[in-house]
């Protein structure tokens, strides 16, 4: 079956045993360990069709690593994962995946369009043998809805960086993958673009039944549009909506020493008094703020 004539739900629509829809994600007692080092442990999460997860806490505790877990490419230590019924690495293209930022060279001469396309056939190396008529159209399509008509045939280097975001996000969502995965897709844009990315996630999340797990660092870009979070601390895991994770008490219990959640009079939640992150890649995340 051409897997671009039309969405597939089957495990979005499969009925689990409480009638309620069928987890897309499931972990249980999750663990991640890298060089004999556990990362993170015991973390029980859902998520179904149409939900909307951030992964956030310090630099260095295993947001990245979690991705890399459900997609596979990195074992858990402990726990049983299922991604979309099976083991994770099993689902292929019914998984969208946005690494972490990669900025383009000006010089770039790819076109946005092409970048979107290499979605479809980059597993080819790029070489387009034929493109079908459906293909084509999905490309446009999908183009259009992340927004990006205007200057999909610019070449790459030359967008700006939202531009490029929302080019990426296209290329991930090309093929109409049931779950998106993103490594801080909010990373390097100002709080205009940021804004928009997120809300552009939300849509996608909510209107196209999408699953979608975004490693974030700072929640706030995010809030409205996240049905759970999970928040990854000293080793632990607290999973649950925003209101219950992001507060003083979650948090304190996270951390094990008193931390404050505090909300500013337009809605942020800026977290206060949390220990020294494990590791600081200042190269990458600067002096901003953490929550
Ligand atoms: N292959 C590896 N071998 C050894 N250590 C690794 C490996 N990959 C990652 N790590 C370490 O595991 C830890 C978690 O890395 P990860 O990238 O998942 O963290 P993160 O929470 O996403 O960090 P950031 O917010 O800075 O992006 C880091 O200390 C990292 O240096």
């Amino acid at each position: 079956m051409n897997p671009l004539a039309a969405p597939r739900r089957a495990a979005a629509s499969a009925q689990g045993s409480s009638g309620a829809p069928a987890p897309v994600l499931c972990l249980c007692g999750a663990a991640a360990q890298v060089g004999g080092r556990t990362l993170w442990s015991g973390v029980d999460l859902e998520v179904r069709a149409g939900e909307f997860v951030a992964v956030l806490g310090p630099n260095g505790v295993g947001k990245s690593t979690l991705i890399k877990v459900l997609l596979g490419v990195q074992p858990a230590a402990a726990g049983e994962i299922s991604v979309l019924g099976q083991r994770p690495g099993q689902a292929g293209d019914r998984i969208g995946y946005l690494p972490q930022r990669r900025s383009f060279d000006a010089s770039l001469r790819i076109r946005g369009i092409d970048v979107v396309r290499l979605g479809l056939d980059g597993h080819r190396w790029g070489i387009p043998l034929r493109r079908s008529r459906a293909e084509r159209e999905r490309v446009d399509e999908v183009i259009d809805l992340v927004g990006a008509s205007g200057y999909a045939h610019r070449p790459i280097g030359q967008c700006s960086g939202g531009e490029q975001q929302r080019l990426l996000i296209a290329q991930a969502l090309v093929r109409r993958p049931e779950i998106l995965l993103l490594d801080e897709p909010l990373d390097s844009l100002d709080l205009p673009n940021q804004s928009a990315v997120a809300a552009l996630l939300g849509r996608i999340c909510h209107e196209q039944q999408v699953a979608v797990v975004m490693v974030a660092h700072d929640v706030n870009p995010i809030l409205h549009h996240l049905d759970r979070v999970v928040y990854i601390a000293e080793g632990g895991a607290a999973c649950g909506p925003p209101s219950e994770v992001v507060n003083s008490e979650t948090l304190s219990r996270l951390y094990r020493t008193p931390v404050e959640v505090l909300r500013t009079a337009d809605g942020r939640l800026v977290v206060v008094g949390q220990p020294e992150a494990p590791a600081v890649h200042s190269d990458r995340h600067g002096e901003r703020g953490l929550t």
